[in-house]
């Protein structure tokens, strides 16, 4: 999918939403343990409940590796049932991936080709021959960690350079990465407070935004600042949404937590375009 595609789907449905699958077995309805696949059992419920309020969906790759080859079926057959039934959808791996050139060029063939995901999220910490082969794929994005949400993010992401900290020294020297305009970048919801300054050096790109919910991010803190002309941010929110019900009904109650998000998605864009 190209970003003219998502930023269309973006304005058709008033929402930045995204959705992240992270499926817990312990967390999951009971009943759906009985199901031959309850992980997809879980995740094709959830995705046909809410695929009309959302504009991503996120598995976080680690709930399907955690099952081992069963959990690996599952995230296949997930994705293959957002591409042929909902095509107009983004879909992110949140896989954290990056390592020497010949071993990226392979995460992304497994994710782009033979997974067929618009992206991928890719750590930055090995530098440019890391991260170029994931970006040398056409109408595929990369999202690289800038700022995450975690309160370790701090820890190096924050630590003073000569003149700048590291995260935007990461924003900065991306930018000049061969076809850099394949990037998108996390930043997380809980670090409002920097999305001004993210913003002045990457004004176009896509933000992928994860900690609104359960890590308490505010979504009115995060669109202050990180809003572009084309919205420019995708909002995520896994458990907020997907364990909100633990019962039989529990689609419908991921429904209205995601119809909550998406109706202050479009006051805000509502917003926006009056000026
Ligand atoms: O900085 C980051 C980067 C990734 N994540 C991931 O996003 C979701 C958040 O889940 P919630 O249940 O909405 O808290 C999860 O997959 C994280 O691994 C992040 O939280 N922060």
């Amino acid at each position: 999918m190209n970003k003219l595609e998502l930023i269309s789907q973006i304005q058709q449905k008033k929402s930045f939403l995204c959705i992240g699958l992270d499926v817990d077995l312990a967390k999951i309805p009971t009943h759906l343990l009985s199901e031959s696949d309850p992980i997809f059992e879980f995740n094709k419920q959830i995705i046909d409940a809410t695929h009309h309020l959302a504009v991503a969906y996120k598995p976080n790759t680690a709930f399907y590796e955690a099952y081992g080859i069963k959990g690996w079926v599952a995230l296949e057959k997930t994705i293959n049932y957002i591409n042929e039934k909902y095509p107009e959808i983004f879909t992110i791996a949140d896989a954290k991936r990056g390592d020497i050139g010949n071993t990226s060029t392979m995460y992304a063939k497994a994710f782009f080709e033979d997974l067929n995901f618009d992206s991928v999220t890719v750590a930055p910490y090995m530098g440019s021959d890391s991260v170029e082969p994931f970006l040398a794929f056409n109408n595929k994005h990369t999202i690289l960690l800038a700022l995450t949400s975690n309160k370790g993010g701090l820890d190096f992401q924050g630590l003073k350079t000569d003149n700048s900290e590291l995260y935007k020294e990461v924003l900065k020297t991306a930018l000049t990465w061969k076809n850099s305009e394949n990037l998108m970048f996390v930043v997380g919801a809980t670090k409002a407070e920097y999305f001004k300054d993210i913003r002045q050096i990457v004004p176009n790109h896509f933000l992928l935004v994860p900690g609104v919910g359960a890590q308490g991010g505010n979504l009115q803190d995060v669109c202050k600042y990180g809003l572009n002309n084309n919205c420019g941010l995708l909002i995520n929110s896994s458990r907020g949404i997907i364990y909100a019900g633990n019962d039989k009904g529990f689609a419908l109650k991921a429904k209205d937590e995601a119809f909550k998000l998406q109706q202050e998605m479009e006051q805000i864009l509502h917003k926006k375009s009056q000026g």
